[in-house]
């Protein structure tokens, strides 16, 4: 069973004192940002001079300043720029500000696990992870709730990066939901492993491939788009609640027929046995080392294959039908 930590497990007290620098004010880190400034922290946003961030960061009545000038100010560097270019801005403009006992931290493994960045030896490096959206973070935290996230300590120099960690989950709203311990190995692999195959990768092309049939069959656009993307939303938000039974005794017993008798004809033995081989990919390595390249190379493919998702026609129809729904627009 995991282990598991709560607010009466954190002292936010640790990090009173401590300037803390949040590099990046996107999804994670304008969420992180204000939640650890309305914990009562000393918070300074790291970002690039001119930037829209810079504008709303400061629209949001926080410090900003430049990454380097933010790293050398700071005690806690929490790093949510994106993943792919965190090497970079690491190398350039946090590694020369780092001090003896600083405490740098992250959302994601990745740079740790695929060695795209090596701290030095007298440091703390930790990560903590909301697994939510970031926006999710945020509007939770000021319901006075939180969202579940984890926990990891890859370097311990100060003998007491746990708590730092549990600290920081605290002053982001974390610990009221609960945060589970894990390593950086675990929370990279997963993370990666679930948004290719499930999340992100495996249900867009799910959706994709029953529209696809829907059309080629015959149907109307609208109605395929309606059946195979909408109508996902009401579906997942049952499992979100009450798992895969509550979605089930919530649709009707034919559809609760079809899905336990023709859902595995869809995702069936094949399909686990290459989720396997991606799993060995992300393992290995290669997939880290595949998207580093790509990224390297000014990103190629991932410009034509986001290019050829927007064309798609799915996206089209559904342009013009979620003008049905006005709410949906803001
Ligand atoms: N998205 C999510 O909800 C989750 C993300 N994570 C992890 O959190 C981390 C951050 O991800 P996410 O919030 O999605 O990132 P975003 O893509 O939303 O971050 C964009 C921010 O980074 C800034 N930025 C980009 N490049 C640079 C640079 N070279 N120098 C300075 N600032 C820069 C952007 O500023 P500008 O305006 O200048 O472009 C912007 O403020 C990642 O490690 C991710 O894996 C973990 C859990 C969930
Ligand atoms: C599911 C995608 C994610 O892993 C996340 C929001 O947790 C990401 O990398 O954005
Ligand atoms: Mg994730
Ligand atoms: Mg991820």
């Amino acid at each position: 069973m995991a282990k598991l930590y709560y607010d009466h497990d954190a002292d936010l007290s640790m990090l009173k004192g401590k300037k803390i620098a949040v590099m990046g004010y996107g999804s994670q880190g304008h969420a992180q940002a204000q939640n650890l400034k309305d914990s009562g922290l000393d918070v300074v946003v790291g970002l690039r001079k001119g930037s829209k961030s810079w504008d709303q960061a400061l629209a949001d009545g926080l410090e900003v300043t430049t990454v380097a000038e933010a790293a050398a100010q700071a005690d806690v560097i929490q790093i949510l720029v994106p993943d792919e270019v965190q090497g970079t801005v690491y190398q350039q403009e946090i590694a020369e500000n780092l001090k003896e006992g600083d405490i740098l931290v992250f959302s994601h493994g990745f740079n740790i696990v695929y060695s795209q960045i090596v701290p030095p030896e007298n440091i703390d490096v930790i990560l903590v992870a909301p697994k939510s959206p970031g926006h999710l973070l945020r509007r939770m935290y000021q319901q006075g709730m939180g969202v579940p996230g984890l926990l990891a300590v890859h370097q311990d120099y100060s003998g007491k990066a746990k708590d730092y960690a549990l600290a920081y989950a605290k002053g982001i709203g974390c610990t009221r939901a609960g945060v589970i311990e894990t390593t950086f190995k675990e929370e990279t692999e997963t993370d990666l492993f679930g948004e290719q195959t499930v999340l992100c990768g495996g249900v867009s092309h799910l959706i994709m491939a029953g529209f696809e049939t829907l059309v080629e069959a015959g149907y109307q656009p609208e109605i395929a788009y309606f059946e195979c993307l909408h109508e996902l939303k009401l579906i997942v938000d049952l499992m979100y609640e009450g798992g895969i039974s509550m979605m089930r005794y919530s649709v009707s017993d034919t559809a609760q027929w079809g899905d336990m008798t023709v859902g595995p004809r869809i995702i069936n033995e094949a399909t686990k046995q290459e989720m396997k081989k991606v799993l060995a990919e992300i393992q290995s390595g290669k997939f880290a080392k595949e998207w580093i390249l790509e990224n390297r190379a000014g990103r190629p493919m991932f410009n034509s294959l986001a290019k050829k998702g927007k064309e798609h026609p799915i996206e089209k129809v559904g342009a013009e039908l979620r003008k049905m729904m006005p709410w949906l627009q803001k």
